[in-house]
């Protein structure tokens, strides 16, 4: 009965149909559970418990006469006293000038408004005349289309309410909805469109939110278990002895978080279904060394490897300490979008004939004319700024290899299962041992002089010092001016007794790769660089970051510049130059000077920004909810993600009665399987 079209609900006719199918409601279900976006109330509230700038409404007497003035052409302006308990309140009205004639001294009335409380001025958009009733009705306000009228909406919801009720189905079995104190779907539906009370409202809500992310991660953690089951991956039978005699050969022994996190990527290896795996951890937390680990592993496996990182820097990078660390055990090669003509034809066809062990590039990596004879492994840094696409081309290539992601933005865990729900999470929760926190300080633009002298002296200590220049999001030819105004200024200072380098993307690669290896070789002590460096360079001698105009960046880049100080033993300081205007720049620069723990920080970030924002709208590839929001209502997102995995594991959802609804709720949905799964 649900599914009938939205014209079978009393007072829906052809125009209001179309109206109603352009919002996207077709269905009688769809209007019945289009919720409005909003609340607004009208119940009075004393003076001292408003806060500044909240939509507002209280009622007094008028206690001077209504002034009217015009101004502009048509525009006007309504002021009056209101007396309110012991306090005098401005009131204000623009362009209602008829109320003029209704409103006089000694009347009391109501208004709606809002609230300036530094003033005690309230902006009135709506009045009444006498005393508010003490039971006003909290106003759902719903996103509308041109053309629909709120009050028809309204009407046509409470129709379908009044006919449909008995139609809807109770999808929650009754002992979750017992033990969380839900409300049955019925009567949170009537709330959330009429709601009665605020506490009403608020367990309706809390219905839905608990529903909406309850069926979502059944859907993903369904899927998972189905791709698990279902795809043959292939078996990776590596050499136990090989690989250990490779461990102990490295410099440093692995924490117990990199041993836990590598002992999960092994079984995975092992196994025959494929891995699709988040291996996740802070800054300098040792994701990498793990990674080269479980490369290895592959190689002694009999298969090829391949590691794509998101900048042609971090390529070179890990190529030449790959091919270091690998040195007699396996060949290394590197492919970039900037190795052209005969050298990049003779290592395609030498990673076509297994020639090449293990293939470091950028997104080079994923064109067709990469053919791999054996691809086992695939390695993908900076997960989340690949997009969708080209994860799907990466899992088409070779016999689908085993795939780990790695990302060095600390994700909060919630966030990480609910947006990435199909893959498996492991988590790097440790620092190596002997790193010292990095000291943190925000000191405003007058000071660069003795921040100057602070690098010299860290200098001359025989340290290095990163320097990165503001941002200029508009243009990256400004970026790259910026960089060279920097450099030129910072060479007059320091040069020739302290060695300055440049470092910005535009550089050709070779230049790239010469600056990189003679910072890394201590023969440059200062490099003054755009954000080029931000993820993943790894030169444990630097130990001063200091970012110019730090205010320009967002949390979590601040948080990842930082991270290439404070790699080695050394004391480290990460110096942010600044002067924020607005509160949030300000918080921002109060933040990171407060923790050093990036999941602290990004759960911040996420509160100040947003999840959208924190990793670019377009490519975050976030789910997006009706009424949940998943960083607000956290707790009932990890609620569900629990009852979800507890339902599925112990099979009650396919073989529970009492679950039969909600299965075959789960069921219908094949968009949202059909999304995920290709
Ligand atoms: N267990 C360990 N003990 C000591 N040092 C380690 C350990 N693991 C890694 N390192 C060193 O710490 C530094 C950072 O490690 P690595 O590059 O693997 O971290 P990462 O998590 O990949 O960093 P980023 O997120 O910045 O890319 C490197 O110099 C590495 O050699």
């Amino acid at each position: 009965m649900l599914r009938q079209s939205i014209s079978e609900v009393k007072g829906v006719g052809d125009k209001l149909q179309s109206q109603l199918n352009e919002l996207g409601l077709f269905t009688v279900e769809d209007l019945l559970f289009y919720f409005p976006h909003r609340y607004d109330s009208y119940e009075v509230k004393p003076l001292t418990e408003l806060t500044h700038n909240e939509k507002a409404t209280i009622e007094g007497e008028i206690v001077s006469e209504p002034a009217l003035s015009f101004y502009g052409r048509k525009k006007s302006r309504l002021t009056f006293t209101l007396q309110v308990d012991q306090f005098a309140v401005k009131a204000v009205m623009f362009n209602r000038a008829f109320a003029k004639k209704q409103l006089n001294q000694g009347d009391t009335v109501t208004v709606t408004g809002k609230w300036d409380q530094q003033r005690l001025q309230i902006t009135v958009s709506q009045f009444k005349k006498g005393e508010s009733k003490s039971q006003e009705p909290i106003q759902p306000v719903y996103t509308l289309k041109e053309g629909v009228n709120l009050n028809t909406l309204r009407k046509v919801i409470k129709n379908a309410l009044d006919d449909y009720s008995a139609d809807i189905p109770d999808i929650l079995p009754e002992d979750l909805a017992l033990a969380y104190k839900l409300p049955d779907r019925p009567q949170a539906l009537n709330q959330m469109h009429y709601p009665e009370t605020r506490v009403m409202l608020k367990h309706a809500k809390r219905r839905f939110i608990y529903e909406e992310f309850l069926l979502f991660q059944l859907k993903m953690q369904l899927l998972r278990k189905h791709n698990r089951e279902s795809t043959t991956g292939i078996v990776q039978p590596y050499d136990n002895d090989q690989l250990t005699a490779f461990v102990q050969s490295l410099p440093f022994e692995l924490t117990s978080a990199q041993k836990r996190s590598l002992a999960e990527i092994l079984n995975d290896m092992k196994s025959p279904h494929r891995m699709n795996r988040l291996l996740q951890g802070d800054v300098g937390s040792g994701k990498t060394a793990v990674a080269a680990i479980a490369l290895y592993a592959s190689i002694t496996a009999g298969h090829q490897g391949a590691l794509m990182v998101p900048t042609e820097i971090l390529a070179e990078q890990h190529f030449h300490s790959l091919k270091e660390m690998f040195e007699g055990r396996a060949k290394v090669a590197l492919l970039t979008g900037s190795i052209k003509g005969k050298r990049r034809r003779e290592i395609l066809e030498a990673v076509e004939q297994e020639e090449i062990d293990i293939l470091v590039g950028t997104h080079a990596l994923i064109q067709d004319e990469v053919v791999f004879k054996n691809l086992g492994f695939v390695i993908v840094d900076e997960q989340h700024r690949f997009g969708v696409e080209q994860r799907r081309s990466l899992r088409d290539k070779g016999l689908s290899p085993d795939v780990l992601f790695m990302t060095a933005t600390p994700i909060p865990r919630t966030l990480a299962i609910t947006a990435f729900g199909d893959m498996d999470v492991s988590v790097i929760d440790e620092m190596p041992a002997g790193r010292k926190p990095v000291d943190t300080y925000w000191v405003k633009g007058e000071m660069t002089n003795r921040v100057l002298s602070f690098i010299q002296k860290e200098i001359d200590q025989g340290h290095q010092a990163y320097v990165i220049c503001p941002l200029i999001e508009e243009s990256d030819q400004l970026d790259i001016q910026n960089a060279i105004d920097l450099y030129d200024q910072l060479s007059s200072v320091f040069e020739p007794s302290t060695s300055v380098g440049l470092m910005h993307g535009r550089l050709h690669n070779e230049e790239k790769e010469s600056v990189m290896q003679q910072f890394a070789a201590n023969e440059l002590k200062i490099l003054v660089s755009t954000t080029v460096v931000e993820v993943g360079v790894n030169v444990p001698n630097a130990t001063v970051m200091v970012i110019y105009d730090a205010q320009r960046f967002g949390l979590s880049q601040l948080h990842q510049l930082r991270g290439r100080v404070g790699r080695g033993a050394d004391q480290s300081y990460c110096i942010l130059l600044g002067d924020p205007k607005g509160d949030v720049g300000k918080e921002r620069m109060r933040i990171m000077t407060e923790t050093n723990d990036g999941f602290e920080l990004s759960e911040q970030d996420l509160k100040l920004r947003g999840p959208g924002d924190f990793f670019g709208k377009k490519q975050s590839g976030l789910p997006e909810f009706k009424v949940g929001d998943m960083v607000h209502d956290y707790r009932a997102l990890e609620t569900a993600r629990k009852d979800a995995a507890e339902m599925i594991m112990e099979n009650t959802l396919d073989h529970d009665e009492r679950y039969k609804t909600l299965k075959e709720h789960v069921y219908s949905d094949q968009h949202l399987l059909g999304n995920v799964l290709d």
